[in-house]
């Protein structure tokens, strides 16, 4: 009697869904989002509902779908896309994709790191339309790992993985702040730090918290204001985490050195938003977990976590929340 509404076309989830016999399969069989009318049509009536974090699931969805929905799983280790309290009240589980993305996201976060720190989109750019002269010994200085302290906002499992791949770089420090200090930190030699402390010590302020009441809007103004004129700002989580009108006057005014992003409020990011005007800015397309392989993982555990969701069984990542 199970159903499903696969908001998400991999070929790889419909199959594992169909195989295990569940009998009615609404796919959305394009790697473009569902449309809302699309959504809220096909969730109807639906005991299972997989989902991506472009999807918002509100009370609207939710009621779309109706009493049957059972389960709901993402692909994505963020869930602040979805109504928690209200998928709670009505019972719903949750299965989402936690682990399998951290290696790729942590890589993604490094190379952004480095690339903001060393200009290269800046230098790619100037060698491409002529800009580059001849070699100069200032000319697109930046900002290196060696003898740095870097801090990570949220040492969780993405935070913890980024900070394994930066210390070899010889990072000196590695402060970390968040709620609560982590055992597991002495591994990296990590040192629990208020939030003050960590964004007016660090050299480089890795952002790598979920996004929460508590974080919304964390990097604003007095935040920048802390950092040191010559820090590099980087954010792989959520958008929403980041005052982006007080990074671009922190960014334009000099008040810190540079910032990567990889999520952005709202994305995708307009054309003409004032952050692509500058040069010590670099803005990545949310491609934190963007590898073929783990892309692939992703939608295998959520498949399975659909079913098991379904089926009323143990799910292989389950929120528990
Ligand atoms: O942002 C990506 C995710 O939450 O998986």
């Amino acid at each position: 009697d199970n159903s499903g509404m696969l908001s998400n076309p991999s070929a790889a989830v419909s199959k594992q869904v169909r195989s295990a016999g569940e009998s009615v399969v609404s796919l959305w069989d394009s790697d473009e989002p569902v449309s809302r009318a699309e959504l809220l049509k096909g969730v109807a009536g639906a005991h299972g509902l997989l989902c991506l974090l472009s999807d918002k699931i509100d009370t609207e969805v939710l009621d779309a779908a109706g009493p049957n929905l059972k389960v709901i799983s993402t692909l994505s280790v963020g869930f602040d896309h979805m109504a928690m309290d209200e998928i709670k009240k009505r019972g719903v589980r949750v299965g989402y994709t936690p682990d399998v993305l951290t290696d790729a996201t942590a890589e993604l976060t490094v190379a952004l790191l480095l690339a903001t720190a060393r200009r290269l989109p800046e230098g790619v750019v100037e060698v491409i339309n002529g800009g580059w002269s001849t070699w100069k010994p200032l000319w697109l200085c930046g900002y290196g790992l060696s003898g740095s302290t870097v801090g990570v906002i949220g040492l969780g499992r993405i935070g913890m993985a980024i900070a394994r791949r930066l210390k070899p770089f010889g990072v000196k420090k590695l402060l970390y702040s968040g709620r609560t200090d982590k055992s597991y930190a002495a591994e990296v030699e990590g040192e629990y730090v208020p939030l003050d402390t960590l964004v007016s010590e660090s050299d480089f302020v890795v952002v790598s918290c979920a996004l929460t009441p508590d974080t919304q809007g964390l990097c604003n103004k007095q935040f920048f204001c802390k950092m040191k004129n010559t820090a590099v700002f980087i954010n792989t989580s959520r958008g929403a985490v980041v005052n982006q009108e007080d990074l671009y006057r922190a960014l334009s005014s000099g008040q810190i050195a540079c910032a990567g992003l990889d999520v952005t409020t709202p994305e995708p990011l307009p054309t003409d938003h004032p952050l692509l005007t500058l040069k010590n800015c670099v803005v990545l397309p949310h491609i934190g977990s963007a590898t073929y392989s783990t892309r692939g993982i992703m939608a295998e555990l959520s498949a399975n976590n659909l079913l098991a969701g379904l089926q009323g069984t143990d799910m292989p990542s389950e929120l528990k929340f």
